[in-house]
């Protein structure tokens, strides 16, 4: 009998190579010095829509009943002002799946991408590129897949088409897929591997807070810094940080080059989505690792489309969980939330 979820993970991957390609040829193609300089984003933006519709083709084929909730739209596609953009997503997208695809069935599988989310049956969350920033400066950016079954992230792949092997190479062998089905670890593989070689991935064994290490966004808008520092003085974390973008985190964190990933609330009125922190979620825990909010609660994704009822995000590799979240109380808890 086949594994548990075993054509949803075959299709997940195959999503997600396809997708890493078609991010990694745009960036070939059209992150240059200009558009860098420029701070144009219209490179991202093309490789955003382009991606998500490859995903969601896929999906589509191989899943048709199943709803996606996916961080993109076609809005900024449609009619004369979204002519020249749209020209360009189908193009890339035409270079990337087997069939070609008309205009409106490009747009129409961008906008598969719509669903509310929520707490009953199957629906699957996507992240053409987190780490939007990442892209454009040619380093960590990822593909995020994940299913959701009931609530529950059950399955999660992530590709980081610029993340080495192995951190003790760091310039040679880039390119990993990390994936991970309930119950079954988290392991990783080349991405675009010729065969299925994979490695199975452990959170670190580091016991003591005060030997572990931070992984961290480069954005502090994205995750208190001045917080992350005062947290890491309480548990007596000297160590450098590692800091990278996108759920590039999580995948460091779940094989031990880092052991602590904190995402602090920087502003009350932020909701983390869920398409940035289900894939992995699911990879953390199932390398062995524990993920909660600020408060030590799980993170709860039947709410929709947000983590509505989290704040901040808290990974470890799971020994250090305790010392960790009572060090992030007794930050936070001196202050409002955001201040
Ligand atoms: N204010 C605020 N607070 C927290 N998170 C935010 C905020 N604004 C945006 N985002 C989301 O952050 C996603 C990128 O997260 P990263 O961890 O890659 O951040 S960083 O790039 O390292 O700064 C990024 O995902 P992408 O848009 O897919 O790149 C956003 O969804
Ligand atoms: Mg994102
Ligand atoms: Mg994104
Ligand atoms: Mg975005």
């Amino acid at each position: 009998m086949p594994a548990y979820l075993a054509a949803e993970r075959a299709a997940a991957i195959e999503a997600v190579e396809r997708a890493s390609r078609v991010c990694t040829a745009v960036f070939q193609r059209l992150v240059t010095e200009e558009t860098l300089t420029k701070r144009d984003k219209s490179p991202v933006t093309v490789a955003d829509f382009g991606a998500q519709a490859v995903v969601n083709a896929i999906l589509e084929k191989h899943f048709p009943d199943d709803p996606v909730v996916g961080e993109e739209d076609s809005k900024d596609l449609q009619g004369e002002a979204g002519r020249a953009l749209c020209e360009k997503v189908v193009d890339l997208v035409n270079a990337a799946v087997e069939r070609p695809m008309s205009t409106d069935e490009v747009l129409r599988a961008i906008d598969r991408g719509q669903y509310a989310g929520g707490s009953t049956g199957r629906h699957w969350t996507l992240d053409p590129i987190d780490g939007t920033k990442g892209f454009l400066r040619g380093e960590q950016f990822a593909v995020c897949l994940a299913l959701i079954i009931d609530g529950k992230v059950s399955l999660g792949v992530v590709g980081c088409p610029n993340l080495p092997f192995d951190m003790s190479r760091p310039t040679e062998d880039r390119g990993v897929l990390a994936v991970a089905v309930e119950g079954q670890g988290a392991f990783q593989r080349r991405l675009h591997a010729d065969g299925d070689a994979e490695e199975r991935m452990h959170a670190s064994s580091v016991a003591n807070a005060r030997d572990a290490s931070f992984c961290e966004s480069v954005e502090a808008g994205h995750s208190s810094h001045g917080d992350s520092a005062r947290i890491a003085e309480l548990l007596g974390i000297t160590k450098q940080s590692l800091r990278m973008d996108s759920q590039c985190k999580y995948v460091a964190v779940a094989r031990g080059d880092a052991d602590i990933y904190l995402r602090l609330p920087v502003s009350s009125s932020y909701t983390e989505k869920i398409w940035d922190h289900a894939a992995g979620n699911i990879i953390i825990r199932e390398a062995g690792g524990r993920v909660s909010d600020v408060s030590g609660e799980p993170l709860d994704f039947s709410a929709g489309r947000t983590l509505s009822r989290n704040k901040g995000v808290i990974a470890t590799n799971g020994r250090v969980f305790d010392a960790v979240i009572a060090a992030v109380q007794r930050t936070l808890g001196d202050k409002a939330p955001g201040a």
